[in-house]
């Protein structure tokens, strides 16, 4: 089981660093995670004040159980240095770098962030968001032990791909599933991309339910709506509790026989299933303190 997924990330809302209002209302939005952008969401004339704004919020202490980050801006950017320098000091949960295009550009990352004087609590993660990242992925993931979290940048993807945005998301899905595949090879987590259209709920909720199925740990999110029925998608429900408990009691109870294999409703449970129900009672455990 990879540590990296036990630690409740359904909902990860990106809020733009230069609007204080958002900064302060996402103390009570129960959003797993906030992600405080420096980089797409912020004019580059706001750049500056976004920075020192977020870089406060970070080192507040003022968000409880939700995981703090920093968007900052990417690589070879004007501003990508002074971001990482101010993100090291104010040490967040994790900072966020955009348009990660290969394994280099990690350890690069890695050791500014050190060089800065970064807690060891300041993880990395890494936005997949172009071709060139998509072929590469399995190098980035690996980079680092520091990189903890790769996030899909769905938009950047459509765009360098000249794709269009269609229900069901058949452009994309070879790029979400190596991208995925390379989560999973490296135990890293990982966080589907944005939904754009914040009025539409039920769309919305579709590509939860989409990506909770392709095995992602949760989605990035730009509006407070889409917070609470990604939280209910992306966390067990009580029939996968029910059915996981009623796996291990059987699976324990036949092993106890000396059997290692056995049927619960109709179906074979191997070692393998049992490991599964542990790890999603893991999760609903985790889930059942927010
Ligand atoms: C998308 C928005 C511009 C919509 O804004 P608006 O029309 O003002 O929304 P509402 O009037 O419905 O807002 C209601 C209240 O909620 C607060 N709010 C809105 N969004 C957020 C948020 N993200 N975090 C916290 N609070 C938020 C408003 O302030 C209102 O509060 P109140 O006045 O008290 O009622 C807007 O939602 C927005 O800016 N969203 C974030 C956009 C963003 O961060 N974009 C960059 C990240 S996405 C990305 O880059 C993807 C990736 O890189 C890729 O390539 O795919
Ligand atoms: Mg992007």
């Amino acid at each position: 089981m990879s540590n990296a997924s036990l630690r409740p990330r359904r909902s990860v809302l990106y809020m733009p660093g230069a609007n204080e209002r958002a900064l302060e209302k996402a103390k009570t939005i129960p959003a797993d995670a906030l992600i405080l952008d420096l980089e797409d969401a912020v004019a580059p004339d706001a750049k500056a004040d976004a920075r020192k704004r977020v870089a406060a919020a970070a080192a507040s202490g003022e968000y409880g159980y939700r995981e703090l980050t920093i968007r900052v801006n990417g690589p070879g950017t004007p501003w990508h240095t002074d971001d990482l320098r101010a993100a090291a000091e104010a040490g967040p949960d994790a900072v966020v770098v955009p348009k990660v295009d290969s394994a280099q550009t990690v350890r690069e990352v890695e050791f500014a962030l050190q060089a800065a004087g970064a807690p060891d609590r300041t993880a990395i993660w890494a936005m997949v968001e172009t071709p060139r990242a998509m072929l590469d992925a399995r190098h980035i993931a690996a980079a680092s032990e520091r990189l903890t979290v790769l996030v899909m940048g769905t938009n950047d993807l459509a765009k360098e791909l000249h794709a269009e945005h269609v229900a069901g998301r058949a452009p994309l899905l070879t790029g979400l599933s190596l991208a995925l595949l390379a989560a999973r090879e490296t135990g890293k987590a990982i966080l589907d991309g944005v939904y754009n259209d914040v009025k539409d709920l039920e769309g919305f909720e579709a590509e939860c339910v989409q990506g909770r199925q392709f095995g992602f740990d949760g989605k990035t999110l730009i509006h407070p709506a889409q917070v609470e029925p990604c939280n209910r998608v992306f966390a067990p429900s009580d029939e996968q509790i029910e059915r996981s408990r009623r796996i291990i009691d059987a699976f324990e109870e036949a092993a106890r026989e000396g059997r290692g294999v056995v049927t619960v409703d109709g179906r074979m449970i191997e070692n393998l299933h049992v490991e599964d129900a542990r790890r999603i009672l893991a999760l609903a455990e985790a889930v059942s303190g927010r």
